[in-house]
């Protein structure tokens, strides 16, 4: 049975798999906890302290094994090698995310791409023949699909994601503004540019606010 995690330390983690894959790409055999705080804007104490919890250990002056790490936190946070995706929407965005290489790389796969539009039915994205969404229960079974991504516009999105959550998907992608409903068990990540760049300026203004402030 898997442990369960503290949200914060699962989202932490996701952060070091992150940088630790991308320094992989990279040519890197090995990651520093001063490099996992950088990247990722968290203390290299606390990096120290996850990596412990999950028993997970580095070698002084050398870092932390950067295979054997990916290996670990994957293992803690359950993942599977590869997850196949169900894409709802072939238009702009639709189009660029199945063209993508990062996402394959990182064990993501886009196996079916799905439109209304009888105009992109049967083209190609990325390396996917678009299908009718009509078809999207029955491919989500045989692909064994438990990954939606919404990039259709947002009058459609609740319509779609009732498809995803009838066909079993556990979770969803939003790429729309629409606030979805789902059933629990489902969960929703809603990509929103906005609310991290409000993150981002929030930070921003504290940072210039205590600039300001006059030292005590
Ligand atoms: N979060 C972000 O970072 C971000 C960035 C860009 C766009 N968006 C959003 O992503 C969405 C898509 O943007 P786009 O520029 O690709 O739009 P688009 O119009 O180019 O593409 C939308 C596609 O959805 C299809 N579609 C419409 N209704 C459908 C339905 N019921 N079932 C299946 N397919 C359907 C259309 O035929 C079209 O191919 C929009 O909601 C947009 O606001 C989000």
């Amino acid at each position: 049975m898997r442990t369960t995690l503290q949200p914060g330390l699962t989202n932490r983690l996701t952060k070091y798999l992150r940088v630790t894959q991308q320094l992989i790409e990279e040519g890197r055999d090995a990651v520093s906890s001063k490099e996992l705080g950088d990247f990722t804007g968290i203390n290299p104490v606390q990096v120290r302290r996850d990596l412990n919890a999950i028993g997970f250990s580095g070698t002084r002056g050398v870092g932390y094994q950067a295979y054997d790490l990916v290996e670990a936190v994957r293992g803690i946070l359950g993942l599977r090698q590869t997850y196949n995706i169900a894409l709802v929407g072939a238009g702009n965005l639709g189009s660029a995310i199945a063209s993508s290489t990062i996402l394959p790389k990182r064990g993501f796969v886009i196996h079916d791409v799905f439109d209304n539009d009888p105009q992109k039915i049967g083209r190609t994205v990325g390396n996917v023949v678009v299908k009718h969404i009509d078809e999207l229960k029955k491919s989500v079974a045989e692909a064994d699909e438990v990954i939606g991504i919404i990039a259709t516009p947002a009058s459609a999105a609740q319509q779609v994601a009732d498809l995803m959550v009838e066909a079993n998907i556990r979770v969803i992608l939003n790429y729309t503004d629409v606030l979805l409903h789902v059933p629990p068990g489902v969960t929703v990540h809603r990509i929103d540019p906005t609310a991290q760049l409000m993150h981002t300026l929030y930070y921003l203004t504290q940072a210039e606010t205590e600039e300001a402030a006059p030292a005590t």
